[in-house]
């Protein structure tokens, strides 16, 4: 299984996941977070310390799929999120062990 953790534009939100659902995902947590790319990203210093300050207003969708369904996943999301402009966001893949579906007790694959 691979963990897809996805940081788009909010305005994005809407096609990415009817995108997603139309390629046959099933689940996916969403989160409001803030944060910075190279272009938006600046840091002052503040009596000697450094803060970055501009941090923009995202969306992190967090998928957990079948390896098979991944790499579809992620082009799905490319396309889908994909503007053209600065601060598009950025897609991280990583493993995961274990999936358990609470209701049930189904692991892994099953339960995803
Ligand atoms: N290395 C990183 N680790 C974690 N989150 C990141 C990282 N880089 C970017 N992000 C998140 O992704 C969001 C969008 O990044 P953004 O698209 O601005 O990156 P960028 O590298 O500046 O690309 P671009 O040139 O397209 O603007 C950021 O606001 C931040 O929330």
């Amino acid at each position: 299984m691979k963990k897809i953790e996805a940081i788009i534009k909010p305005f994005k939100l809407d096609e990415v996941r009817e995108a997603l659902t139309e390629v046959g995902i099933t689940g996916m947590t969403v989160t409001e977070v803030k944060g910075f790319g190279r272009q938006k990203g600046h840091t002052e210093i503040y009596r000697g310390a450094e803060y970055a300050v501009d941090f923009l207003p995202k969306i992190k969708l967090e998928l957990v799929l079948p390896d098979q369904l991944a790499e579809q996943a992620v082009e799905t999301i490319i396309q889908a999120a994909h503007s053209g402009k600065i601060g598009d966001g950025k897609i991280f893949v990583s493993a995961i062990e274990q999936a358990i579906r609470i209701r049930t007790g189904e692991r892994d694959d099953a339960a995803v």
